[in-house]
């Protein structure tokens, strides 16, 4: 389907088989920061009417420190990393029990996903995460996805659940993603400042994100702001899938298509989702350098990362971690998933595929990073 103006995104929307809706922490919760069960409530009956009329749902919610606080007798959200761990381990489970009991008004069964950005580089992780979506969403239940903020580790997590949405609506392959917040739309810039305007449609998100100024979270509870929503929309747009933001109040007339908050249409066709993957999710862990000729292969887009066009590794990783692939001036050319563990590289160096074969073994005669698991940046 065409998605060239906002009536058409709109549609696509509203038709949508597969939605992931993502509902931030400040959507949740009131003023003083604790979990709002009324909000709550309406979300899961706008979300409810949507899976009964036979779309799949998938939601991605944040709140599980907004869930934890108040029971365990903090008065406002924890500020150190193992305080709001153990406040997510709490909260995750009384954040669970109230969709449970929201969702099954309606009859609706809801699972519980947990996902750090660590277990989900690696291949095998990845397809275990869209397997288990895939048959939650055939037996007709709505996955509640949340980051594993107990076990995530600082250097390694999304911390914003906006940037995770985009990749679960690339894993389950979402015909449309709905971004759910507590302003109504996009603005030209944050609401409260003087003459910002209400964006009803943007065409091209990577073109618009130099005409917006936006800023990080200005609720005290939210993570990323209005720079990791856009991201997500841009994430999805690239990845071929259409977009809403909007306030959690209209959850219900964003998911009919009705023109509430700022439809963001695809820029291109949908890519491989596992791709995206490496390219947004994977937090690099070492560093390739490639040479002159490998790196303008790299740049072509279809070539594999060769031993022979290495220079230098940098970093310690084991095969699978995500890596920067650079040229020599430093320049990041590509992520990509390194086919070897770090140390086994050096010996590798500047060998061709016959040499590695011969000197190393079979099991070396093969590309650093295989294409498969490269993408340019
Ligand atoms: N250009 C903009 N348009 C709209 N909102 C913006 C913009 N720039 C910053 N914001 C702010 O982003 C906030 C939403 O982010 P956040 O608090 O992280 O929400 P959530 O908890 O839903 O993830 C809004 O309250 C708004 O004040
Ligand atoms: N995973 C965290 C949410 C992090 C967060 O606040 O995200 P968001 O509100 O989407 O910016 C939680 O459940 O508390």
């Amino acid at each position: 389907m065409a998605m060239d103006t906002e009536a058409e995104v709109r549609r696509a929307i509203a038709g949508a088989q597969t939605v992931v809706v993502k509902v931030g922490s400040s959507s949740l919760t009131r003023s003083s920061g604790h979990l709002d069960a009324a909000r709550l409530n309406a979300l899961a009956a706008a979300l409810a009417q949507t899976a009964l009329m036979g779309a799949r749902v998938v939601l991605v919610s944040s709140g599980a420190i907004a869930a934890g606080f108040g029971p365990l007798g903090f008065v406002s959200r924890p500020k150190d990393v193992a305080t709001q761990q153990a406040t997510a381990a709490v909260g995750q489970g009384l954040l669970m029990a109230q969709y449970e009991a929201a969702f099954a008004r309606f009859g609706i069964r809801v699972g519980q996903i947990l996902i750090t950005a660590e277990d989900t580089i690696r291949p095998q992780q990845y397809r275990n995460v869209q397997r288990t979506l895939g048959r939650l969403l055939d037996l007709g239940v709505v996955p509640i996805v949340n980051e594993n903020d107990s076990l995530a580790s600082n250097e390694i997590r999304f911390g914003d659940n906006d940037r995770l949405s985009a990749l679960v609506a690339n894993l389950v392959r979402a015909d449309a993603l709905v971004l759910l917040t507590d302003v109504d739309a996009l603005y030209t810039a944050p609401p409260s400042q003087p003459g910002a305007r209400r964006i009803g449609f943007v065409p091209d998100v990577v073109a618009a994100l130099g005409d917006v100024t936006v800023t990080g979270p200005t609720s005290g509870v939210g993570t990323g702001g209005m720079v990791t929503k856009l991201e997500a929309a841009r994430v999805a747009a690239v990845s071929g899938i259409p977009a809403v933001l909007t306030s959690a109040s209209n959850a219900g007339p964003a998911l009919m298509g009705d023109p509430v908050g700022t439809a963001f249409a695809p820029v291109k066709a949908r890519g491989s989702s596992r791709r995206l993957w490496i390219g947004f999710a994977a937090e690099p862990r070492g560093t390739l350098v490639a040479d002159s000729g490998a790196a303008e292969a790299v740049r072509g887009g279809r070539a594999s990362l060769l031993a022979a066009g290495v220079l230098e590794v940098r970093g310690d990783f084991s095969a699978g971690d995500p890596v920067w692939i650079d040229d020599e001036s430093g320049n990041h050319l590509a992520r990509g998933l390194a086919g070897f563990d770090s140390e086994e590289i050096p010996q590798m160096l500047g060998r061709t595929t016959v040499q590695l074969k011969r000197f190393l073994g079979d099991e070396y005669a093969h590309p650093v990073v295989h294409r498969d698991n490269l993408v340019l940046v």
